[in-house]
């Protein structure tokens, strides 16, 4: 049973799922310090928040169960990702279920910023009928600057536009052909601030995006401009902004975000009669808030079930269409990884992938890391996983080498792994997926081999002489261990030759050595596969 702790409000009826699973038990526990989350979160597999919990490396190293984390929502600032990333924890968002709501909720600050509305709101509440301190501005013919043309800026120019509104937008991806397409005006960063009348960020909080405007910015700024952040506090300085208004440049700021929350008591934002904020409501609607929940519950049971997932933030994002043509490669590949390294006794330097036939002209990453996986965990046990399986072949100073496009050896697709150790020796598993009878082995080392990779397979490597598979099927007989299949495989008449025989339960080491006793008999290997 898995354990899945929500430890931020979520949309119950968007983690229904969770619930319902027979398979999983959910538990809500929120407003939790780091100590108190760090003395409970060892028996989870699964943790769910939204901005508020600060999922630390602390928390993650003390999470030994753990899974994954997913946020219902789409900014991860609050989750170390690198801690994450280093202990095998996935980190999976929801990016598209808010997105709406947060373009409307800018679009809301923009117009109460234009129109007074939160000020004249209090005046009006407070007993005074005062008509004249809120002359406002109209959007229509404005120039709004964009910040960020992801998924919310370009939901905000499309809204914008419906306002009469001429949008410069700037996003290092945006290119002149989609700017175009959304009829909005390719600019720079300087021109926005040189020349719009409302300026909106819909960028992360990166190391670039820190500041980004600040004192310079403000310097050079239209007199007069109106600013809006709905996307993370830190991409407009605080602090500069405060003074920008109150010399007259800035005309007034709406704010959702804080560079911390919730700011102090003290913060300049909260007293100023020009800037207006809310409590990071951008993605706080009903059906956000479903969405981002719904989205999230998905994925994280994916990922308990071991089952294909796609939203993962501490991973490269991959097509559908890949992760279709990979996804029945998957078992096969960390299969493959596995017995090579089962197979080879020296220290791996590196694991070589070759990729043919249908297999040749597809992102191979997601199968690599199958792969790669497969190599580790036979040493590494379960610490490894798919996320942390490069950086744990790094730290090891194994190099993962990836082919594409050699001879695919009649085989519609061929994946042939090889590991090199530091001693320079080799050895080399080949596998197809055949239609029809799914997984098998088709070569081992130098030898042509047939066989389903699954349960325990015995290697033998002997001298090919009459007699050999007589004795070890005695052998094994008496020692009551059942052969399933057999194969041998040789290159020349008396050369060395590989036995493989697939049996029905796990082989007793002392049975491997009376095998190796035999004459002309080399070594005997048992591999499990599961
Ligand atoms: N206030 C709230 O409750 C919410 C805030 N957000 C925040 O809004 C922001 C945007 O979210 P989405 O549009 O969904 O993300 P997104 O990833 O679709 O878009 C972000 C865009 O910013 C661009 N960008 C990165 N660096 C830039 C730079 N230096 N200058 C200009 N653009 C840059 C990226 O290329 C990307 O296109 C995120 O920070 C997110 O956390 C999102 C939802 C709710
Ligand atoms: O999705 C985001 O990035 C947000 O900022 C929304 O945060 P929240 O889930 O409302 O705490």
């Amino acid at each position: 049973m898995f354990k899945v702790l929500v430890s931020d409000p979520i949309s119950d009826l968007g983690i229904q799922q969770l619930v319902d699973a027979s398979d999983v038990t959910v538990e809500k526990k929120t407003g939790l310090t780091e100590d108190e989350l760090i003395a409970i979160i060892g028996d989870y597999d699964a943790l769910l928040v939204r901005s508020q919990t600060r999922v630390t490396e602390r928390i993650m190293a003390a999470g030994t169960k753990l899974k994954v984390v997913g946020r219902a929502g789409v900014g991860v600032d609050n989750i170390d990702l690198e801690a994450a990333t280093k202990q095998g924890i996935i980190v999976i968002n929801a990016p598209d279920g808010n997105t709406i709501t947060t373009c409307e909720h800018t679009f809301a600050m923009m117009m109460a910023l234009a129109r007074h509305i939160p000020q004249a709101y209090a005046k009006t509440i407070g007993g005074t009928w005062d008509r004249k301190s809120f002359l406002g501005v109209e959007l229509r013919n404005k120039t709004l600057g964009v910040l960020g043309m992801g998924r919310i800026g370009s939901e905000v120019a499309k809204r914008a536009k419906a306002f009469g509104m001429n949008i410069l937008a700037y996003d290092p991806f945006l290119t002149q052909e989609r700017a175009e397409k959304m009829e909005v005006k390719l600019a720079t960063v300087d021109t926005i601030i040189r020349n719009a009348d409302f300026m909106t960020v819909h960028t992360p909080l990166t190391p670039e995006t820190h500041h980004m405007i600040s004192g310079p910015q403000f310097e050079v700024m239209k007199k007069g401009m109106r600013i809006v952040n709905c996307a993370r506090g830190g991409v407009i300085d605080e602090m500069a902004l405060v003074e920008a208004v109150d010399q007259g440049i800035v005309a007034g700021a709406a704010f959702d975000v804080f560079e911390s929350e919730p700011p102090e008591q003290d913060h300049p934002f909260l007293s100023h009669p020009k800037i207006i904020v809310t409590p990071h409501l951008g993605a706080s609607t009903i059906e956000a808030q479903e969405n981002v929940a719904i989205d999230v519950s998905e994925e994280v049971l994916h990922i308990l079930r071991n089952e294909p997932f796609k939203n993962a933030v501490n991973m490269p994002p991959v097509a559908p269409t890949v992760m279709n043509k990979l996804q029945p490669y998957f078992s096969l590949g960390e299969r493959l990884g596995s017995f090579a390294a089962q197979v080879t006794n020296q220290a791996i330097s590196e694991i070589h992938v070759d990729y043919a036939g249908d297999l040749s002209d597809v992102d191979t990453l997601p199968l690599t890391r199958y792969i790669v996986k497969g190599v580790l965990v036979h040493h590494l046990g379960s610490e490894v996983n798919i996320v942390n399986c490069m950086h744990l072949a790094k730290q090891r100073d194994i190099n993962v080498v990836v082919t594409q496009a050699s001879k695919s050896k009649g085989f519609t697709n061929l994946l042939t792994v090889t590991l090199k150790t530091q001693d320079h020796e080799e050895r080399l598993v080949a596998g197809t997926l055949l239609n029809g009878y799914g997984d098998r082995i088709v070569q081992l080392d130098k030898f042509p081999v047939d066989i389903a990779p699954e349960g325990h397979i015995i290697l033998i490597s002997h001298n090919d002489k009459p007699g050999i598979i007589g004795y070890v099927g005695t052998l094994l007989g008496q020692n009551d261990v059942n052969i399933a299949s057999m194969q041998v495989g040789r290159k020349i008449i008396g050369g060395s030759a590989i036995m493989i025989l697939t049996v029905d339960k796990a082989v007793h080491k002392d049975v491997l050595a009376q095998l190796i006793a035999l004459p002309e008999l080399n070594n005997a290997e048992e591999i499990v596969l599961t």
